[in-house]
């Protein structure tokens, strides 16, 4: 009998790095797949090249670094799970141009961050970092001296997205003035308020809290002359991305007593596992309260993610679903009991939907449902057919020849 997949569940290799949820791991075997490699780290470069090679579906977290040079090497992958929230680490084009679409997690962790950033804004107005590492080495040093309630206090959040909102009602609750600054216009939650623009918002806080994804627009948006519109003795919070900080800029300003304090999650370049050397110049810095990368990093968060990136993974392996990937067309489909189904990703030219359906036309085969979206760049048509196993290859055959065609792929 012809092979009517392209890709039998037995086949299909799931390659999950970072130390993913069980969740995950769960909830592809629950689904029928069989190959799952699982790695509590990221894998040195070399090795990556070699394993993405073979694997069908990637999840990573933030460490891996997807460019297009790795992505080049993925001659057989369908899909990529970033099992967080932010995809900078991915060059999201370059997987969309190879047809590849990437899922992500949008809001699994924000509840985690959130909660981590608030009670660092406490700890920071309390000079709590400093008096505790004075503690530590013996000291004593019982002083009311620059220590605030929050209470009363305004708290500025740069980013009024997931993470940004959240950290407001949080901190309203605990009766902050919340201002915030976004590029797009948002909708006030509780009594926030919109700051005229970055400047004016670093003007009024006595604590910034960052909360933007990693962009260009976004690399360095906070340096020296940022920090120079702080109130003297202000605070910064970065839980976002390292690039967003100049942390040079940043150490001496917390050295010469510009600013109060920082807490700091994220960094410029942080160590891929475990056990590596952290350098950075915010160490040894008393008032700075330094994290490893974990505002995500809590069970509730890690097991919800889980289950919903694989979710999303499963789903566009077994039914073509789409929805919700960061970079590609979104197709939300039914599902496709008695037909055979056929997806064609390609570059978004001129005439394709014609040439697909005139391969339809001349084998003679009626389409029952019919799916297409398109980026400016890439286009999805997903064709439901009744077929034989033997039109099947051949149609799938001849849509992968069709020019322009990025990847072909069939389902039952
Ligand atoms: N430390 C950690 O473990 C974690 C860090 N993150 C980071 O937090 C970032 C934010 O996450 P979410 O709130 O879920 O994202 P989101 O997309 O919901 O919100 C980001 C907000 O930033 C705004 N923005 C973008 N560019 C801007 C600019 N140049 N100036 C001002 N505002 C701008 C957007 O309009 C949006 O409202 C993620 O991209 C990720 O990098 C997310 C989760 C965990
Ligand atoms: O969700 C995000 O964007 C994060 O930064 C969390 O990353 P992680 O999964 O902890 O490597």
């Amino acid at each position: 009998m012809a092979k009517k997949t392209s890709y039998p569940k037995s086949d299909i290799r799931v390659l999950l790095l970072e130390g993913v949820s069980q969740n995950a791991v769960d909830t592809f075997r629950e689904a029928g797949y069989s190959q799952i490699e699982v790695h509590d780290k990221s894998l040195p470069e070399d090795e990556l090249k070699r394993r993405i090679a073979e694997a069908h579906i990637i999840g990573i977290r933030s460490r891996t670094q997807l460019t297009a040079e790795m992505l080049a090497e993925a001659r057989r992958l369908i899909a990529i799970g970033c099992f967080c929230i932010g995809t900078s680490q991915v060059d999201l084009d370059a997987a969309e141009l190879l047809g590849i679409p990437v899922f992500n997690a949008p809001y699994s962790n924000t509840r985690s961050v959130a909660e981590l950033v608030v009670a660092e804004a406490i700890m920071l107005m309390r000079g709590i970092p400093q008096k505790s590492a004075q503690c530590h080495r013996g000291g004593w040093s019982k002083s009311a001296a620059g220590s605030h309630e929050v209470r009363g206090k305004t708290i500025g959040i740069v980013g009024y997205g997931h993470i940004g909102t959240q950290v407001g009602l949080i901190a309203e609750a605990l009766g902050m003035r919340v201002v915030f600054h976004d590029i797009e216009a948002k909708l006030s939650l509780g009594n926030a308020h919109a700051a005229a623009g970055l400047d004016d918002l670093l003007a009024q806080s006595d604590v910034v809290t960052l909360h933007v994804p990693e962009t260009p627009a976004t690399r360095d948006m906070i340096g020296a002359s940022q920090i120079a519109s702080m109130r003297p003795g202000a605070h910064l919070i970065n839980a976002s991305r390292g690039k967003v900080v100049d942390i040079d800029a940043l150490a001496g300003a917390l050295q010469s007593g510009q600013l109060g304090g920082a807490a700091v999650d994220v960094f410029p370049v942080e160590p891929k596992a475990n056990g590596d050397l952290f350098e950075s110049p915010l160490v040894g810095l008393d008032n700075v309260i330094l994290t490893p990368h974990i505002g995500g990093s809590t069970l509730e968060a890690q097991d919800n993610i889980g289950l919903e990136v694989a979710a999303k993974l499963v789903r566009y392996s077994d039914n073509g679903s789409t929805l919700s990937a960061v970079n590609f067309p979104e197709v939300t489909l039914p599902g496709h009991e008695g037909s055979l189904r056929l997806l064609h990703i390609h570059r978004n030219v001129p005439g394709m939907l014609s040439r697909v359906n005139e391969i339809f036309s001349q084998a003679g085969v009626n389409i029952d449902g019919q799916f297409l979206r398109t980026h400016p760049n890439v286009g999805y048509v997903v064709i439901d057919v009744a077929a034989t196993d033997a039109q099947a290859v051949q149609l799938k055959e001849q849509l992968a020849a069709i020019p322009g065609t990025l990847r072909t792929r069939s389902l039952v």
